[in-house]
């Protein structure tokens, strides 16, 4: 399987403070990769580094490169709609537009440059289908995407990702804030999709990342500490600390 996204020493700063030390990976194509470790060591300030996300925040300072297929992401010339368009992301809280389920989806659509009634609807469905939420509200299209339940506002949200056909999408917690129903439905959606798409993942739960992802990366402290397939992370990791986070040892 090819690299997709591949980085290279990268550094972040907030202001002083130096959150991400030096980060170097590689993602595979259509592989799920999950990112653990304790609150605050920097798992979705990495998350977001790789489609620019960051640069909205005042004083971040980034070095190092990352490369999404050949292109440098943090070149000048790269196009922040067409890499957000290829590098889609999902985050913890559900956050659908105050809108229908339709244009929610038509949405991003529309700003990826298709006005094709036909294609947009094609897409809507297909989209939904993916996410596997079309047959619970096929006939509610029109209906504001707020007024459904957290985990079908989640799938929503998954399918307009997923309608404008990235390459890669990168998802924050997404079920930290759903009750267990809802999280195994996601995880069951994530498992049914992860041989058309690149996932990156930022999880705290330990069973989820064992269950659904085929790559495994632990930070601690701003640092990469160990990456590699989830079955040798959690069946022999080659470091202690490594081993006693995924055993529960410490959060
Ligand atoms: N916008 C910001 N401004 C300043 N510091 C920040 C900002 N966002 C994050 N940080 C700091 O950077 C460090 C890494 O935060 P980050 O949110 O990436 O960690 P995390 O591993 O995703 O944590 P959690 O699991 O709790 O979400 C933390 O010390 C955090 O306080």
């Amino acid at each position: 399987m090819s690299t997709i996204i591949s980085s290279k020493d990268v550094h972040l700063s907030y202001g002083n403070f130096e959150a991400l030390h030096g980060i170097t990976m590689d993602f595979k194509q259509n592989e799920l990769t999950a990112l653990l470790g304790p609150s605050g060591c920097g798992k979705s300030t990495f998350l977001r580094c790789i489609n620019r996300m960051n640069d909205d925040i005042a004083n971040v300072e980034i070095t190092g490169k990352i490369k999404f297929e050949d292109q440098n992401i943090y070149s000048p010339k790269t196009d922040l709609v067409w890499l957000r368009k290829e590098v889609g992301m999902v985050f913890q809280q559900p956050t659908p537009f105050p809108f229908s389920v339709y244009n929610n989806i038509a949405y991003g659509l529309k700003l990826a440059g298709i006005k094709d009634k036909e294609l947009i609807d094609q897409r809507v469905e297909e989209s939904l289908k993916q996410a596997a939420i079309w047959r619970e509200i096929k006939d509610d299209l029109n209906k504001n995407a707020q007024s459904f339940s957290g985990g079908q506002q989640q799938r929503i949200c998954i399918a307009r990702a997923l309608a404008v056909h990235p390459k890669v999408v990168l998802l924050d917690e997404p079920t930290s804030a759903l009750d267990p129903i809802s999280s195994s439905e996601i995880e069951e959606t994530l498992l049914n999709l992860k041989n058309d798409f690149t996932f990156i993942m930022v999880t705290h739960n330990l069973q989820q990342a064992s269950r659904i992802s085929d790559m495994t990366a632990f930070f601690m402290n701003g640092d990469l500490v160990e990456y590699g397939t989830t079955s040798d992370m959690f069946m022999k990791p080659q470091k202690q600390i490594t081993s006693d986070y995924l055993n529960g040892r410490f959060g």
